[in-house]
């Protein structure tokens, strides 16, 4: 099956071959080819090129891209899609004045979705959390990581995973599963902490471990939540079992976690809303991919990540929407490419760049994905008629994609 897309105004995100992700000044650079064609057979690109010098094909379906844009589909490294009903309620307690930390002291929050996923049946939160993996897919996810941790007992952290495995097997793009028991103490152990771990080290991850059912582990390590002790904890145990760390840390203070996350070789920390000086040096020479999450800062009326101070640095940048039921509940990727622009001083370039390249690295997908690389899986956003890629942040609030394929396949 081959697909040629022809007349491309502009093929963007144009590599001969990505092998590491992109850092510092790198970043500025978008690389494009004008008037372009590209081939995609069986599921990947196969080749591409200048309408000049296009080459006569046989047997292939057209797709005209006059006036449209065609560039690799955003890879989403951080989410919570999987969740049970929704938290209008913490909405409207936000507006009328409290905070989210005082939400959560009072039992709302993330105490607050496990209770609605602990009574929510396997098959109903399947058919939720499709629907809602569907929607961002329309919005150009191509890709997508998805976390536990609104069940926070080993039954209902189980029962989130095969959710999250089942919607790998029944949807095409790729979908890597986080642990993220630690994500929240449950208020049956609100005095015992400890006891709460001892489960999470000792029956939750051997069994995520034996069922095959994820790809990292996560924790919440931030005050009130997991402490830098617990991390090391945590993170060492989902090592020895085969599980990488991806971490929530530094989203309202900054105690310690990264270097933590870092000393673990952590493939990300992500949120970063409170970043010091130690916090970026840490991240220096590190495999240890930043990950922001613009949409919650929005949401919550937090802090954004400083994504001047991370790249000025020379350090790397993703861009994440933390699709959940609390913080974020929000999946568009599109909205977080004109946040990272409007709010954090990102160019469109570093933008993009944040949100595939540099994503797929946060997602440990990029010899496969990320980029307009031959052989690289054809997952792929072409636009409706824009002027320039820069159109796509500066619009914000619009999606102006035409069309998204996965493998080669429209949806
Ligand atoms: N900060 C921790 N976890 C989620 C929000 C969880 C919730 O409020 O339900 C986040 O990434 O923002
Ligand atoms: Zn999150």
């Amino acid at each position: 099956m081959k697909t040629i897309f022809k007349n491309i105004k502009q093929l963007v995100q144009v590599r001969e071959k990505t092998l590491k992700p992109l850092s510092g000044s790198e970043m500025k650079q978008l690389p494009v080819i004008d008037n372009a064609w590209l081939l995609v057979e069986d599921g990947k690109i196969a080749d591409f090129g200048k309408m000049q010098d296009l080459p006569s094909f046989e047997g292939v379906s057209e797709v005209d891209a006059a006036g449209k844009f065609l560039l690799p589909g955003w890879i989403d490294s951080h989410t919570h899609l999987v969740y049970a009903g929704n938290r209008e309620q913490e909405f409207i307690d936000r507006i009328n004045g409290l905070t989210y930390e005082e939400i959560a002291e009072k039992g709302g929050g993330i105490v607050n979705s496990a209770i609605k996923l602990q009574e929510t049946s396997e098959e109903e939160l399947y058919l939720q959390s499709a629907r809602r993996l569907e929607e961002v897919m329309k919005m150009g996810t191509t890709a997508i990581e998805i976390k536990s941790g609104y069940g926070l007992t080993t039954a209902a952290e189980l029962k989130m995973l095969r959710v999250i495995k089942k919607l790998k097997e029944n949807y095409k793009l790729p979908v890597k599963a986080t642990f993220l028991g630690a994500h929240a103490i449950p208020p049956e152990y609100r005095n015992d902490k400890d006891g709460y771990l001892d489960l999470l080290v000792n029956e939750m991850i051997p069994k995520v471990a034996e069922e095959s059912l994820a790809n990292y582990v996560d924790i919440f390590c931030e005050k009130g939540y997991f402490s830098v002790e617990d991390t090391h904890r945590v993170l060492e145990t989902g090592q020895k079992y085969g599980l990488r760390p991806k971490i929530h840390v530094n989203q309202f203070n900054a105690i310690g976690g990264i270097k933590a996350a870092v000393a673990h070789n952590a493939l990300s920390v992500d949120h970063l809303e409170v970043m010091q000086p130690e916090d970026i040096e840490a991240l220096k020479g590190s495999g240890t991919m930043p990950v922001a999450l613009p949409s919650c800062s929005l949401f919550l009326g937090i802090p954004y990540s400083p994504a001047r101070q991370i790249l000025d640095a020379g350090l790397p940048l993703a861009l994440a929407t933390d699709y959940n039921p609390g913080s974020t509940p929000n999946g568009n990727m599109n909205l977080v490419i004109s946040l990272a622009c409007i709010k954090m001083k990102m160019n469109p370039e570093e933008a993009i760049n944040a949100a595939t390249i540099n994503a797929a690295y946060a997602m440990d997908i990029l010899d496969t994905h990320g980029s307009i690389t031959r052989g690289k899986a054809a997952n792929l956003i072409l636009t409706e008629e824009i002027p320039s890629y820069g159109f796509l942040p500066y619009s914000f609030g619009a999606n102006h994609i035409d069309s998204v394929y996965i493998n080669g396949k429209k949806l």
